[in-house]
């Protein structure tokens, strides 16, 4: 079968993009989206997006890890997903698209950011004051570190991951700095990547989440990640429960090509 892809990347957190709204991509294997996502034998790539057509939505998006398994929420991919759908001919001042963990809503600035409406958090559990638990859209452990740039996050990621409560369902987990009250850095190992990868979208989110400078109202933290800058901004409630939460930053085309599978 021969594929025409689009290569997406949000700081440098890179996706394998279908347009799938004719159904052609619809019986692609778990075996073919690992090869695609393949950096030596395939296209290369840390997950793949379908863009499928959806009743009542502006489109759908259909998310995989680079391992080839149908995952939950991606945050990166989301906003790519977007401006891929842009670039293809939707044009939206507010895109409207059904994701695994429902409902998002999203905007295209005038200088190309992407932001992306995550969705409501109302859980964190705080297992001890230096790490938490909570889900974006992906399930996430965030952990506060010093000098997460010389950190080993593949190995403490790993052994977090693959931990006995994490081992079945499998965990994201984001290593973070406070940099200023509102400035972190976050390096993440992902799960069905099963490595670090340069940025994660709900990884990040999660770590912001977590790392609030106004207890209640209106908070904007900035991110550095491997790949580059974004920003979380969101309302905190005196419950302890989060709404209005964007994740805004860069989004764009790598290169697109077409590839023979079997
Ligand atoms: N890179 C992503 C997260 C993708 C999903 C994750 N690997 C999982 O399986 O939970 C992001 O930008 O959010």
């Amino acid at each position: 079968m021969k594929l025409n892809f689009f290569k997406y990347q949000g700081t440098g957190n890179d996706f394998v993009i279908l347009d799938n709204r004719n159904h052609e991509y619809d019986g692609l294997t778990n075996e073919q989206v690992k090869f695609l996502c393949d950096r030596r034998f395939g296209i290369g790539a840390d997950g793949l997006m379908l863009l499928n057509s959806a009743t009542d939505y502006d489109f759908e998006m259909k998310y995989y890890n680079s391992d080839g398994n149908t995952s939950t929420m991606c945050g990166n991919g989301g906003r790519c997903l977007v401006k891929f759908a842009f670039h293809r001919g939707i044009t939206r001042t507010i895109y409207r698209f059904i994701a695994a963990d429902g409902l998002h809503e999203a905007e295209i600035d005038m200088d190309g950011t992407v932001s992306l409406k995550m969705k409501d958090v109302n859980n964190i559990e705080e297992l001890n004051h230096k790490d938490f638990l909570l889900d974006t859209g992906s399930p996430h452990y965030v952990k506060m570190v010093n000098d997460v740039m010389d950190y080993d996050v593949y190995q403490k990621g790993h052994d977090i991951r693959y931990s006995n409560k994490f081992a079945k369902q499998g965990v994201n987990v984001n290593f973070v700095e406070q940099k200023n009250d509102d400035e972190i850095i976050v390096r993440t190992y992902e799960r069905g990547v099963e490595d670090e990868t340069l940025s994660c979208g709900t990884g990040v989110t999660a770590s912001a989440l977590v790392n609030f400078h106004n207890e209640i109202g209106f908070n904007e933290v900035i991110v550095t990640t491997k790949g580059g800058k974004l920003s979380v901004e969101y309302d905190r409630h005196k419950d302890g429960n989060y709404s209005d939460i964007w994740l805004c930053g860069p989004a764009d085309m790598v290169f697109a090509g077409c590839i023979e599978i079997n």
